[in-house]
């Protein structure tokens, strides 16, 4: 028996779960609550407090249990977890300490995979500008409690994440966590594949090359503008809920497009490779930074009244019918079994062998399959890895779109009127189907090309260079943020475009001008997971649950509100459904 304030419950602690249920004065049992021993996050001597500040009371006969705790049903936040807290008493101290020895045994025992050290980054100017006071205050005090130590550095400058994790000692690190936006995301996931693929002696140049799976997880404490990576992979943004879900080890593995020109790797995505439309909104949106995260609205506002398209040729190699359909009306949630599957086709041997050379056995042993070519004007050409669902979308790009299966979704909106368009822009935001249109095609992909018309390609580094130089251009406003933009493009110029790309040297245009005015621009830029490219002319392929994050997918079944309406046709395949 145990007692919480002057109520008797039975409490039993067996295999994977920690239950107390009350008793009446006849000892009938009345209302019982399960804690997974996975999902405690402590247990203390006393009566604790960790909100709003530690306080400790320590009681010789009781003890206090912490745990995951999730909204309740019909609460507007669907997927929020909080610290839940409970005191026990006991009817003496020695089977106080009894308890709290048994306790933290089953912890040990049934949370293997728990961290013990992480490295954390904060990037003090990304979103509203609150990533420092969102850790020290909301996140650093459940590592504690959790007995996770951590190492924090405040980035003074854009990609010194990316720099730390290619290049400093991380012996003893379980993971590395950002503090910030998808594109501190971004930085930790070009850090983690680099330095997995330079200790594995692999190129990342290589386009059709395989690459190894990394084992540092990455975590994500949502404080950016739009954290799009966060909540595709947790169903909310929310600080709390991610640093329980690192706190207790979940693992959610996540596929990779590996983006090059000619033959060099010009960057990661896990969310969307976009040109047209959402290029261009990023290019725009880019230029007025100082706007904070509004400014994707008035971007998205001006680009949708420019009303451009852009030639090109989109070859795209399919993934297997069989397995899974972007238009299938299922959802990727936690614990889904398409993803579950793809591991086993992505790593057939792995318990035996090592992961690289399983994946190397599967891409020699099965051809490529043939491309797919569609030539045309399009509005926007999208590639996701996953449904790159956002607070704005909340489905996403692509509602039926795997975290972990091995392929992307590639999303074809051909040239329309501005009307259509907007019924497409505006599905985004309900739980109509985006693809129910005839001037929009979506294909599930292994991997895409992109080629501009004959006569086109010479123009492509020049004007795309251009638009991402217009896009860092610094309004009076703006604080000391340096834009990713400029980095990391900057960087990956090839040639004679890194020599001519200084930022001085060239007329800077202003980018709707050219966009709306003046003669149409033939070429868009590139988004890639918010960063713009500095070519035009790509290649993307998806690399199977290359990287793994500290996230479950999404758990809650009531966010396919209105997907599937037909329980008939889903054959109860959809979680709505299936409940
Ligand atoms: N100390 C710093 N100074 C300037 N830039 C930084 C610093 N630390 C990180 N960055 C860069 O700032 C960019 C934006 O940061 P972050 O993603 O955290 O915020 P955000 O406002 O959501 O931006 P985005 O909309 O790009 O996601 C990142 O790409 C990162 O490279
Ligand atoms: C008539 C209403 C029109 C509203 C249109 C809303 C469209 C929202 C679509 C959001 C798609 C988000 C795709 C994700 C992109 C991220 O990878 C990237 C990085 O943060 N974000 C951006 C803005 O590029
Ligand atoms: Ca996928």
């Amino acid at each position: 028996s145990l007692w919480i304030g002057n109520q008797r419950y039975r409490a039993t602690l067996s295999g994977w779960y920690f239950s107390w249920t009350e008793l009446d004065k006849k000892n009938r049992e009345k209302k019982t609550v399960s804690v997974p021993v996975a999902e405690v996050i402590g247990v203390e001597d006393g009566r604790v407090e960790v909100q709003p500040q530690k306080k400790v009371e320590d009681t010789d006969r009781e003890f206090t249990l912490f745990y995951v705790k999730r909204s309740g049903r019909g609460s507007s936040q669907k997927g929020l977890w909080s610290l839940g807290r409970t005191h026990f008493r006991c009817p003496s101290r020695d089977l106080r300490d009894q308890w709290v020895t048994q306790l933290r045994t089953a912890l040990k025992t049934h949370s293997p995979s728990r961290p013990h050290k992480l490295l954390v980054f904060i990037n003090p100017f990304g979103g509203k500008k609150r990533g420092k006071q969102i850790y020290h205050s909301l996140v650093a005090p459940l590592l504690e409690l959790a007995g996770i130590s951590s190492h924090v550095v405040v980035t003074e400058r854009a990609n010194q994440a990316r720099d730390h994790i290619l290049k400093k000692d991380l012996t003893g690190f379980d993971g590395v966590v950002c503090v910030g936006g998808d594109g501190m995301f971004s930085e930790l996931l070009h850090g983690v594949i680099g330095r997995t693929q330079q200790e594995a002696g692999l190129s990342e140049h290589d386009s059709s090359g395989v690459l190894q799976s990394c084992d540092l997880h990455i975590g994500i404490i949502p404080a950016g503008s739009t954290d799009c990576v966060c909540f595709a992979t947790v169903g909310v943004n929310d600080p709390v809920t991610s640093a329980l879900h690192i706190i207790i080890g979940d693992s959610q593995p996540l596929d990779v497009c590996a983006v090059h020109h000619k033959s060099s790797l010009v960057r990661y995505s896990v969310s969307l490779v976009g040109y047209g439309f959402y290029g261009d909104v990023l290019a725009e949106s880019e230029r007025h930074r100082w706007m904070g995260p509004l400014r994707y609205d008035y971007a998205g506002c001006m680009v949708y009244l420019c009303n451009q398209s852009y030639q090109g040729t989109v070859q795209f190699l399919r993934a297997d019918p069989g397995l899974s359909s972007p238009r299938d009306k299922t959802r990727c949630l936690s614990g889904c079994s398409v993803c579950s599957e793809s591991k086993e086709r992505l790593f057939p041997l792995s318990d035996s062998c090592s992961l690289y050379s399983d994946k190397l056995s599967q891409y020699s042993e099965q051809s490529e399959g043939e491309w797919t070519s569609v030539s045309g004007r399009f509005k926007s050409i999208s590639l996701t890895c996953m449904s790159s669902s956002c607070p704005k979308s909340p489905l996403g790009l692509s509602p039926s779109a795997h975290l972990a299966d091995g392929t992307g979704d590639l999303i074809l909106v051909r040239d329309t009127n501005p009307l259509a368009f907007l019924t497409y822009l505006h599905r985004h935001t309900t739980s109509q189907d985006q693809f129910d249109l005839p001037f929009v095609e979506v294909h599930r992909v292994k991997a895409v090309r992109f080629s501009l018309p004959l006569g086109e390609e010479d123009e492509e580094d020049e004007r795309t260079e251009q638009n991402i130089e217009e896009g860092v251009m610094e309004h009076p406003d703006k604080p000391c943020v340096q834009s990713p933009s400029r980095s990391i493009s900057q960087q990956h110029l090839a040639g004679p475009a890194r020599e001519r790309g200084t930022p001085n040297n060239r007329k800077k245009r202003d980018f709707l001008c050219g966009l709306c005015c003046s003669k149409p621009p033939a070429v868009s830029v590139w988004n890639c997971d918010g960063e713009l490219l500095p070519h035009t002319e790509i290649s993307c392929r998806v690399h199977g649950q290359l990287v793994r994050l500290y996230a479950r997918g999404i758990e809650d079944e009531l966010r396919i509100w209105g997907l599937c309406e037909d329980s008939r046709n889903c054959n109860g395949k959809c979680v709505l459904h299936s409940q």
